[in-house]
């Protein structure tokens, strides 16, 4: 691949994140998240509430890199089979199997929505988490490959009844988390609200333009990136101080209001998560138009690709969503940029 090549995929990029800023207005930096993790090639979770653009936006990326979309509600009686085929009585009365939605496009499934994840159960998270990490299945006595398989899950976060939360290990496998939140912006609700584009989302997912970023060679094109992109010594050790502060952050004078520094962290981020963060990174920078790392294009996708990582004392967890923030943003500020 050449220079030049990279630069025509930077273009085709940028077009892409215009387009499906079409489709969904007010989270430009949630689609700029989404496209580095398609062309970092890593999972996400998306948090938000119900009705705020979630399948809107992951049907317009769909559409935007081609191939086959699938989305499936968790729900408590969901099976791990349900995922991979399904069984009814046909026309002519008979039993039939077909496959399900996992199966069903082969290797053309591109985009893989799992809706309210939390609602399955853990025999279904594992199934997932094997997806993720393998991008197979076995099934009908054979190996069945999705090597362009990005899945994006959402977790609710209203209610918590008859909720199974996801484990650790399976969240680690998550390049990102990030939010979707309706935009404050009055001029966009008002859009929201009164203009008729946005109620039909079949529609206005049409008028996206189809295949942008063939789904394809985005695995190649990844590749290239991670090997053109540069990170400077000097950059290596500000990264490598960054994950420090995640496992030992007392040690870079980290202090969070009512909370006892001894005690917060379980475990910091891991090994994986440190190399998606430099994955992520480096997108960054790509799609930044740079081809070295800077420590703005760590500290732009930091807390989306670290703070799920980091595992607090259960007294913490339940004020996880506000205590993550805080420590992400202290890290920033303690850890010195070059
Ligand atoms: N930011 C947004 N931009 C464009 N459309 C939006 C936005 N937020 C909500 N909508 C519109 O609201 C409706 C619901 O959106 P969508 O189904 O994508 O939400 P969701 O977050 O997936 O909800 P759920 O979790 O209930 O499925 C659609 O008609 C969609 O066009």
């Amino acid at each position: 691949m050449t220079d030049r090549n990279l630069a025509d995929w930077h273009n085709r990029a940028a077009l892409f994140e215009q387009e499906i800023n079409k489709a969904v207005i007010g989270l430009e930096r949630p689609v700029r998240l989404v496209t580095t993790a398609i062309f970092a090639r890593g999972h996400a979770m998306l948090e938000g509430d119900v009705g705020v653009g979630k399948t809107t936006l992951l049907r317009a990326v769909a559409r935007g890199i081609g191939g086959a979309y699938e989305r499936i509600e968790g729900t408590i009686d969901l099976m791990p089979n349900d995922l991979v085929y399904h069984t009814y009585i046909n026309e002519a009365g008979k039993p039939q199997v077909d496959p399900g939605p996992i199966l069903k496009h082969g290797e053309e499934l591109s985009t893989f929505f799992f809706n309210e994840v939390n609602r399955a159960r853990p025999q279904v998270h594992s199934l997932l988490l094997r997806v993720m990490a393998e991008k197979s299945v076995t099934a009908f006595n054979r190996e069945h490959y999705f090597p362009h398989l990005q899945v994006f899950a959402d977790r609710n976060r209203v209610e918590k009844d008859e909720t199974f939360e996801i484990p650790s290990a399976a969240r680690d496998r998550f390049m990102m988390e990030l939010k979707i939140e309706t935009p404050e912006d009055p001029a966009l609700q008002r859009e929201l609200m009164f203009n008729p584009r946005f109620y039909d989302v079949d529609a206005l997912i049409e008028t996206i333009q189809p295949g942008i970023l063939p789904y394809r060679e985005l695995n190649e094109i990844s590749r290239q990136i991670q090997h053109h992109i540069q990170a400077s010594e000097t950059l290596q050790n500000y990264a490598l101080q960054l994950w420090q502060a995640t496992r030992f952050p007392k040690n870079f004078s980290i202090a969070l209001d009512n909370v006892d520094m001894d005690r917060l962290i379980l475990a910091g981020a891991s090994a994986r998560g440190a190399g998606m963060l430099m994955r992520a990174a480096r997108v960054t920078a790509w799609l930044n138009g740079r081809t070295h790392v800077l420590p703005e294009d760590i500290r732009e996708i930091f807390h989306e690709t670290i703070a799920h990582r980091v595992f607090f004392n259960p007294t913490y967890e339940l004020r996880r969503t506000l205590l993550a923030e805080q420590l992400s943003q202290k890290i920033l500020q303690q850890v010195a940029a070059p």
